[in-house]
């Protein structure tokens, strides 16, 4: 039976070790917080749970057009109850996937794992653990598979306090909404947690080092959500590289590169994430770690080591839960001898939770721009959708991307407030290699939103006519 040891529990651990169980192997996950890793626990869970709260308020702006009278002013957060709700949300989902691995047979311990080869070019591994509670043991392993993750980068000169400065994990301890949140670093994180700030009320200044926010994103999806800020008061300082937060009487002061100085009452840091690769004693299977500390690997996950793979945040191959819980079920497949394809990244599905949302799949435009990817395109503003005029939705569009030649689909994007859902059609298409004229023949609903795509089709199948 091979013996697999699984350094990490979020999604590239846990995925990886359901595959690796269902197949037969004798699985170990070794886990440091609890199952379901940074993903459930603190990141992508806590958020998404927290905006929707945000969601709940956002959903109000267009009411009044809609003949349906609130007062946004007199709304209030009970923010015991939305973080309540997120610190639950998370700790439950958390308890189910231990049920579920455990299910299967996986072990799990809670605990630190690092390797423990007497020597690199071994060709078993093994690995040393040290639980929570009860004492270290050592492992042996035909494979490992490590899932590690990534941890919040802290900048030297704004180190998080947990009172005033915060990383995005020490959000759900605030007892009140800050005054006035600085987000500093407009990246997927940044943005996401300005909007749902925003849309609960609270004033917002976005410190980005670029001339836009999301600056990897779309560029006309950035549009659209910096004309949202602009009209709810949000401010987005550009250019604006923060050096240091220092604490002032009142809350923070943000000092920029250039001079400027941005007062709030909190500071929010989004400025990225580092691998937790550091301690995990690579040296002792001579792994070399690559740039920034992140693992190399190939497409089925392999590192430079025969027997150790990698998967999910600790490879920055995509920080995505999706992407990483693929990466380490083809690692599994692949150390199990099953047949595998290799990853393709040019088919991820990936959405900014921000309102509104901002989806996107294959191809980006600034590809295309670029002269990189040969394509077709078309852009409709939501503004043309029947049923986004009786929502009374104003921002937002579907674009298509199709190849020239023989129209099949390349890539979309959706900005709506459901473009999460919306996509899925698109990203169809994408995997699939349908074509334009699949999507314009196929029956959308009288009125939706998706009959954008539909239409986004027939657009560019006209233009095949014209060609
Ligand atoms: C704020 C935020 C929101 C996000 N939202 C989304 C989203 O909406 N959708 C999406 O697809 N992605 C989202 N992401 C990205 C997503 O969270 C990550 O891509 C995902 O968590 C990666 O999974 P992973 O398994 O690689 O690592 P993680 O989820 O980080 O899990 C790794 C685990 O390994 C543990 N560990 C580390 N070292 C050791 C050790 N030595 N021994 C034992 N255990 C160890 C860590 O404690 C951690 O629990 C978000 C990220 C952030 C920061
Ligand atoms: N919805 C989702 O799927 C989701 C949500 C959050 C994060 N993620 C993923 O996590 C990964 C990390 O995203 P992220 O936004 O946390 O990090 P990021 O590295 O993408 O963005 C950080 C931003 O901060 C800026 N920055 C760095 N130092 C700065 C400074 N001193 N002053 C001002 N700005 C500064 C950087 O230029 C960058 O634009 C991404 O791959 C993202 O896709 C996904």
């Amino acid at each position: 039976m091979t013996r697999i040891v699984i350094m990490g529990g979020g999604p590239a651990g846990y995925e990886a070790a359901l595959v690796a169980a269902q197949h037969g192997a004798n699985v170990t996950i070794v886990e440091r917080d609890g199952l379901g890793g940074a993903c459930v626990l603190y990141d992508c869970v806590p958020s998404k749970t927290f905006i929707a709260s945000s969601g709940a308020r956002a959903a109000m702006h267009g009411l009044s057009e809609l003949g349906v009278v609130t007062d946004m002013a007199d709304t209030s957060i009970d923010l015991r109850t939305v973080h309540g709700r997120v610190k639950g949300l998370a700790l439950a989902q958390s308890a189910d996937i231990r049920a579920r691995v455990q299910r299967e047979g996986v072990r799990v311990i809670i605990g630190e794992a690092r390797f423990h080869d007497a020597e690199p070019g071994l060709a078993q591994h093994k690995v040393l653990v040290t639980p929570r509670s009860g004492d270290p043991e050592v492992l042996d392993a035909d494979v490992v598979l490590i899932a590690t993750g990534a941890t919040p980068r802290v900048l030297p000169g704004a180190v998080p306090d947990g009172e005033r400065i915060l990383d995005w994990r020490q959000l759900y301890d605030m007892r009140e909404l800050p005054e006035h949140l600085a987000v500093i670093g407009s990246g997927v994180t940044g943005a996401e947690f300005a909007s749902a700030y925003t849309e609960l009320g609270v004033k917002v200044t976005v410190v980005s080092s670029r001339d836009r926010v999301l600056p990897h994103e779309d560029a006309d999806a950035a549009a659209v959500l910096e004309e949202v800020f602009s009209q709810r008061g949000t401010a987005v300082a550009k250019r604006a590289r923060a050096e240091r937060v220092e604490r002032t009487e009142k809350g923070v002061a943000v000092h920029l590169a250039d001079g400027r100085v941005i007062e709030a009452s909190h500071a929010l840091m989004t400025v990225g994430s580092i691998p937790n690769t550091q301690d995990i004693g690579l040296d002792r299977v001579g792994i070399e770690p690559g740039p920034g500390g992140f693992i190399t690997v190939d497409r089925v996950s392999r590192t430079s080591v025969p027997g150790v793979y990698a998967a999910g945040d600790c490879t920055g191959v995509l920080m995505l839960a999706s992407v990483a819980s693929m990466q380490g079920r083809i690692a599994m497949w692949h150390a199990l001898g099953e047949g595998v394809a290799p990853i393709k990244l040019k088919t991820v599905a990936a959405n900014v939770f921000t309102h509104p949302e901002i989806a996107t799949v294959g191809i980006s435009q600034q590809a295309i721009d670029s002269g990189e990817v040969p394509a077709r395109t078309v852009m409709l503003p939501l503004a043309t959708n029947a049923r986004a005029k009786m929502e009374g939705l104003r921002h937002g569009f579907v674009k298509l991307f199709c190849r020239p030649a023989t129209g099949v689909v390349v890539g979309g994007v959706v900005v709506a407030p459901s473009a999460s859902e919306l996509i899925l059609p698109i990203a169809l298409a994408v995997q699939n290699q349908l074509t334009v004229e699949h999507l314009a023949l196929t029956f959308s609903v009288y009125p939706s939103l998706s009959g954008s795509i539909t239409e986004a089709g027939r657009q560019l199948m006209r233009h095949d006519d014209l060609d």
